[in-house]
């Protein structure tokens, strides 16, 4: 790892892909990646950097196993994996929220014996409930939760929301917000050491765009 010739950057795609990119582009990095492609692997000669294109979740597993050194990656995965990489930096995209739902009648469940909680999160979902010593039983699910309680799968689920949207089409409301989330940006333990200057660098153009942009917001707010 020590002597890599680039930088290595795992970017998700999906939902967090365009935003991360678009970001990246401001500070002048990811100027060969272009997600519309299925190319997986580009390499910035100039810079010294070769971007990988993965599955967000994955993300994780790649800085972890340091084949990645740093990687952008959204707060939720960081809890449901529980893997030791250091968080750098928040970046501003990718806000949701993580929270338990139901019909509007079931709060009364959470306190349940048998709480059925259906999700895709069934470690960050097991710590939160085992915080509060409450007994649940965890019902994993890749996609579509909102379905569950619709048809008697679970009580309840635990799910990220954004706009609210998808509750509302299937008759759910938030009944407890337990994390906010976002995107995150995120670097392999050892990776951060020997690469130092590289990543601190990174950072830096990445705070100052953010913070241009939310002051730019600001004055727009105020005139
Ligand atoms: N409305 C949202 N729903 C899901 N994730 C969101 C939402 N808004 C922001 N995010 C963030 O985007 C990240 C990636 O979302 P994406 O949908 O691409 O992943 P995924 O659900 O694992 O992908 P896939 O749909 O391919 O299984 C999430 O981990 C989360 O941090
Ligand atoms: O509050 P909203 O803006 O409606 O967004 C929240 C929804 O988006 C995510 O699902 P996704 O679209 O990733 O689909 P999935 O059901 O296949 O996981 C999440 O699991 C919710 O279902």
């Amino acid at each position: 790892m020590m002597n890599k010739k680039y930088l290595t950057i795992a970017i998700p795609k999906g939902r967090l892909g365009d935003e991360s990119i678009e970001m990246l582009k401001k500070i002048g990095y990811a100027r060969p990646v272009n997600l519309k492609s299925r190319k997986l692997v580009f390499i910035d000669e100039k810079q010294k950097i070769k971007y990988m294109i993965v599955k967000s979740i994955d993300v994780m597993t790649y800085v972890n196993q340091g084949v990645a050194d740093i990687g952008i990656v959204g707060k939720d995965n960081i809890l449901e994996e529980e893997l030791e990489v250091y968080e750098l930096s928040n970046l501003s995209f990718g806000y949701c929220k993580f929270v338990i739902a139901g019909f509007k009648d079931s709060k009364h469940h959470l306190q349940d014996e048998r709480l059925r909680v259906a999700t895709k999160y069934p470690n960050m979902t097991a710590k939160y409930f085992n915080e509060k010593n409450q007994k649940i039983e965890i019902i994993k699910l890749n996609g579509s939760v909102e379905l569950a309680p619709l048809v008697g799968l679970s009580d309840v689920i635990a799910d990220i929301v954004e706009t609210g949207g998808t509750l509302k089409a299937n008759g759910l409301e938030i009944i407890e917000e337990m994390y906010d989330l976002s995107a995150k940006l995120i670097s392999n333990r050892v990776s951060y050491r020997f690469n130092f200057e590289k990543i601190n660098d990174l950072i830096k153009k990445l705070n100052q765009v953010m913070e241009d942009v939310s002051n730019d917001e600001n004055n727009r707010k105020r005139s």
